[in-house]
């Protein structure tokens, strides 16, 4: 992995961050550092109604279902108007991939980017205010810019990103991203409405004892991660489990551990989509020396044939996901 040139100092903001490091933005015209602070703009948005949503009717279900079939939220929906106008309004993007829609959004055909995003990740956990996050992910278009937007822009394999990240709306909210020059976090100050380097070339430890898996499907687990979570606990592992993954994520990033969301007897691709959940964080987890695989092979090599494709997801520190792999090749 190329090594980071970063040194900008604790503190600094995001505006300046992405100033003094313009040379980690891959086409460094701008355009990509425009991407970020739009997206930035509108997790501060989606951060406001996160912060009051026990006090104003923003929480609860409602009737209409989302790509997956899934209930979607009050949440869901604000949080994907609010990324969605930022990104129309800024001008930079061709085309959004939303959870919350069935198909991709033309945004604007001068743009060169494409956007994939889950506006709200973690939604279930919005009532009982439980940390939630947003996972976003950048891509290049393929075809000229001024035409109509093709599959190819919009299918794109994980090695083709060129930038992304996440916001944590937990105990205080974060910005972490990458743009394949290391990963930076950025803590929100909500008095000053800014972002600061919070977490500077974070780094994923090589190995871990903490072990992240939705144990209450355990009658449907295929032998190889019933004897891999066996494991765990012959270790005294710490089993941690929020059930929103960015908060799952970010902590066994910053502590060493390993998350897995695997395919069970009942439900061979798991439940995670790979474009817009398991793509980004599979480029962040490379950027901090840590794997990410679908239980066999690399994530990011997955040619997606489908929008909201799910794929198995094993992520986090080297040594904890390379034994897990090890176990699901074992016939
Ligand atoms: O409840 P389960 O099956 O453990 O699933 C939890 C997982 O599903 C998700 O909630 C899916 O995300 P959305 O809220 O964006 O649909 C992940 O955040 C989380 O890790
Ligand atoms: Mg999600
Ligand atoms: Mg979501």
């Amino acid at each position: 992995m190329e090594e980071s040139r970063i040194a900008t100092p604790i503190g600094t903001t995001l505006d300046r961050f992405i100033k003094n490091n313009q040379e980690n933005f891959k086409y460094a015209t701008g355009e990509l550092s425009q991407l970020l602070r739009d997206i930035a703009l509108a997790s501060k948005v989606v951060n406001r109604e996160v912060s009051k949503a026990g006090l104003v009717d923003i929480i609860g279900t409602l009737e209409a279902h989302n790509s997956g079939g899934e209930q979607q939220k009050k949440l869901d929906v604000l949080a994907n108007i609010r990324f969605t106008r930022a990104l129309k309004k800024g001008g930079e993007a061709c085309a959004l991939i939303s959870e919350e829609n069935d198909s991709y959004e033309e945004l604007n055909r001068d743009g060169k980017y494409i956007i994939a995003i889950d506006p709200l990740d973690g939604s279930s956990n919005i009532d009982v205010n439980v940390s939630v996050g947003t996972i976003f992910s950048i891509y290049r278009r393929k075809t000229e810019v001024g035409t109509p937007v093709q599959e190819i822009d919009i299918l794109q394999k994980g090695t083709e990103q060129v930038a992304a990240g996440y916001v944590l709306y937990g105990a205080s909210t974060m910005l972490v991203f990458t743009t394949g020059h290391g990963v930076n976090g950025f803590t929100y100050e909500q008095s000053l409405g800014e972002y600061f380097l919070s977490n500077a070339d974070i780094k994923i430890p090589k190995d871990g004892s903490i072990y992240s898996i939705n144990e209450g499907l355990s009658k449907d687990f295929l032998p190889s991660v019933a004897s891999y979570i066996d494991w765990c606990k012959e270790q005294s592992f710490n089993a941690r489990y929020v059930g929103s993954l960015v908060a799952d994520f970010h902590r066994n990033m910053l502590k060493g551990g390993i998350y897995i969301y695997p395919a069970t007897t009942k439900k061979a691709e798991g439940k995670l989509r790979l474009i817009y959940e398991c793509n980004p964080l599979s480029f962040i987890t490379e950027q901090a020396g840590g794997l990410a695989t679908d239980g066999n092979g690399r994530i990011m090599e997955i040619q997606p044939t489908t929008l909201h494709q799910r794929s198995p997801f094993y992520v986090g520190s080297e040594k904890l996901v390379e034994r897990a792999n090890a176990g699901s090749k074992v016939k």
